[in-house]
């Protein structure tokens, strides 16, 4: 089994052109990562960066938000990049407030927007295969 840290990665239909940009600018340092992410933003990625190690879940709205926060509350993850559409209401928004909320509850490393991530993708703390808080009170264990 791979003792990469898991990223996921995650975009909103008007922001996929973005991390598919973001993926293949970035497909060096992406390749130190196990990636998870939702169906369609998988597919995409693996179509222009075919030799990352990708895992596709679910599409966003059948569940694959879930899907990746119940990675977060089993301190799976090393980070989060999702590019959030501010601008257009989404069916499953209760599941993308869920996500964000688990990731801010885990204190998680989170990238919301490009300029962000690409901070994210360059910090010691994101790839010193570190995947569970050392936040006392957010430890899975005590909850
Ligand atoms: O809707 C999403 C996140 O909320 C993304 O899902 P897809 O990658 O399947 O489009």
């Amino acid at each position: 089994m791979s003792k990469r840290p898991v990223l996921a990665l995650i975009a909103h239909d008007a922001k996929k052109d973005v991390m598919v940009n973001f993926a293949m600018r970035n497909q060096e340092k992406l390749s130190a990562f196990d990636l998870v992410a939702t169906g369609t933003t998988g597919g995409r990625i693996r179509d222009t960066c075919p030799d990352l190690s990708i895992t596709r879940l679910k599409s966003g709205p059948l569940g694959g938000d879930q899907q990746i926060g119940a990675m977060i509350a089993e301190g799976k993850l090393a980070g989060l990049v999702f590019f959030v559409d501010p601008l257009s209401p989404m069916p499953h928004d209760v599941d993308v407030k869920a996500l964000m909320r688990l990731a801010l509850v885990y204190d998680l490393p989170m990238a919301l927007n490009l300029s962000t991530a690409e901070i994210l993708l360059r910090s010691a703390r994101l790839t010193g295969l570190k995947t569970t808080s050392t936040t006392p009170e957010v430890n899975a264990a005590d909850i």
